[in-house]
């Protein structure tokens, strides 16, 4: 999947009714699978890839959601790699499955979605992000979406936003990180992902209006992760209603825009709000206002929170690991020496934070935001000696490859120079953004605001964990359990 496949997964904090219905909607979609898969592989058993359909009722689910829960998605693929090799079957959500791990895994995949497989969007994250988003298009559809949004993540876009992404995290830190001993470092960098993203790449910085947009987005993300029930008084029902909000101030938005280009206030190229306007489908019409929101809200969604865990890692990798933060403070010393004080940050100076990169890169390893997407099969394939029949499942694991031995020696440490060695890392092994024609369009975005954030917070503050060993929960993302408590100490520049 999309950023979307893992979100039905977070069924667990639902009140017990709803996981004594979830169970027995599991129940009967599997019995019917079971019946299903059983009828159609007779006779061609043997093309199936190895593994186990699991138990009747719930085939492997129970056990899947356990791992993905306790962030053990790792032992429960490896397990079955060592028993049944890198391809497998398995049987998740009622649906028969093929996991697909390792660089050969990985190689098949990138070339084939889209043609053998495609995405497969439905559950509660259809209802929140709508029907009219990129998630939700394949084949032309998609392309010509995705070719719109590539041109505001183009390298000649995201060069002109380094000096205002500068700004805004400068001001975020000033106002929300600055004159505090203590963060929970979690809920901060979440609020100021959205901030950033909001005025960088929607122009939008009226703080009432960010704050009221944030508070629904929260609504309207909890809703995603959760099980289908659209009555009043659960998630569902709540983000629904955050979604009728959110649309409201988009609107308003969109309104204000198409004002400003008629009374001719606005180029019309300024921000990604104008490039969604000025999309056309393949009549080459316009996209209704109703494509746009919910392009806007899939950019949102996929974009903050994934980052905002990123950082978050980093700095809880740092305070444990503090020859790093050092070697990025060296690496920072050397590239504003260039500069005079308070000058802002240029695209010459992403480029020259090299380290600082390979520590992002080692926790994307590390603690991959996006575990495993799901796909759904179009025709019957043929991998190696296996068929996979056509409408099953396909899941692609990315965490497996990246904790094997044999692709990342002692791969439980945390060792950012891995990414520095030419060579180090063997193609197809380290994918965290994806691949192939839904590879991440924001990763290059990411990264930009990754190094600036990690740059001001270690020019500003040393950092440690207040929490020894805090643990790390998926929800649906990784998360450190007590939204990671730090206690900062200010940098007084000499
Ligand atoms: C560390 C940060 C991020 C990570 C690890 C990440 C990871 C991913 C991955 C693995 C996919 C592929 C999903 C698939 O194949 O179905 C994806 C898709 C996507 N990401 Fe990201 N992402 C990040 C940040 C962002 C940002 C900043 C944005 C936008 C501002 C963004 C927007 C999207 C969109 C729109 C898609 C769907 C693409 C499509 O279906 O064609 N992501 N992301």
């Amino acid at each position: 999947m999309s950023h979307s496949a893992i979100r039905k997964f977070e069924f667990v904090e639902q009140d017990r009714t709803t996981a004594m219905i979830f169970l027995t909607a599991i129940a009967i979609c599997t019995m019917g699978f079971y019946v299903f898969t059983k009828k159609r592989s007779r006779g061609r058993v043997d093309g199936l890839p190895p593994g186990s359909l699991g138990q009747p009722f719930v085939g492997e689910t129970i056990g899947f959601l356990r791992a993905f829960k306790t962030n053990k998605i790792d032992e429960f693929i490896r397990h079955r790699v060592m028993a049944y090799g890198p391809v497998f079957k398995t049987c998740l959500f009622g649906q028969p499955t093929v996991v697909f791990t390792g660089p050969a895994g990985n190689r098949f995949w990138l070339f084939n979605d889209g043609k053998l497989f495609h995405g497969n969007a439905q559950g509660p994250h259809r209802a929140i992000i709508g029907p009219n988003s990129l998630l939700d298009k394949n084949g032309e559809d998609h392309r010509r979406i995705r070719a719109s949004l590539m041109k505001s993540f183009s390298p000649d876009s995201l060069k002109k936003l380094v000096g205002r992404m500068d700004s805004a995290v400068r001001r975020h830190l000033d106002e929300y990180w600055d004159g505090r001993d203590l963060v929970h470092a979690v809920p901060l960098i979440k609020f100021q992902t959205f901030a950033v993203t909001c005025d960088v790449l929607f122009n939008l910085q009226n703080r009432k209006e960010v704050e009221e947009l944030c508070e629904h987005f929260k609504v309207a993300t909890e809703g995603i992760y959760t099980f289908p029930l659209r009555l009043p008084g659960t998630r569902l029902h709540r983000a629904l209603k955050a979604r009728t909000h959110i649309d409201r101030i988009l609107s308003g938005m969109i309104t204000r825009r198409k004002n400003d280009f008629l009374a001719g206030r606005v180029s019309g190229e300024e921000d990604l709000i104008w490039s969604l306007l000025s999309m056309t489908d393949k009549e080459d019409k316009p996209l209704t206002d109703e494509a746009v929101k919910d392009n806007i809200v899939l950019l949102i969604i996929a974009g903050h929170e994934t980052t905002a865990m990123t950082l978050a890692l980093m700095c809880k990798m740092l305070s444990s690991n503090p020859h790093c933060f050092e070697k990025i403070a060296q690496e920072r010393e050397e590239i504003v020496s260039h500069k005079s004080a308070g000058e802002q940050l240029t695209w010459e100076d992403i480029q020259r934070m090299k380290y600082l990169w390979s520590v992002a890169q080692e926790t994307l390893r590390i603690i991959p935001p996006i575990s495993g997407i799901f796909r759904k099969a179009t025709t019957d394939i043929n991998y190696g000696p296996y068929t996979i029949p056509k409408g099953w499942t396909l899941y692609w694991s990315n965490y497996s490859t990246v904790y094997h031995q044999d692709f990342f020696p002692a791969p439980q440490k945390f060792d950012p120079s891995r990414f520095e060695r030419s060579g180090g890392i063997i193609p197809y092994s380290f994918l965290p953004f994806g691949g192939g024609p839904r590879m991440c369009p924001g990763n290059d975005y990411a990264k930009l605001e990754i190094v600036i954030t990690m740059h001001h917070l270690v020019k500003r503050y040393r950092w440690s964990a207040q929490v020894g060993g805090e643990g790390i929960v998926r929800n649906p993302l990784c998360v450190p359990a007590m939204g990671l408590p730090l206690r900062l100490t200010p940098i007084r520049e000499t």
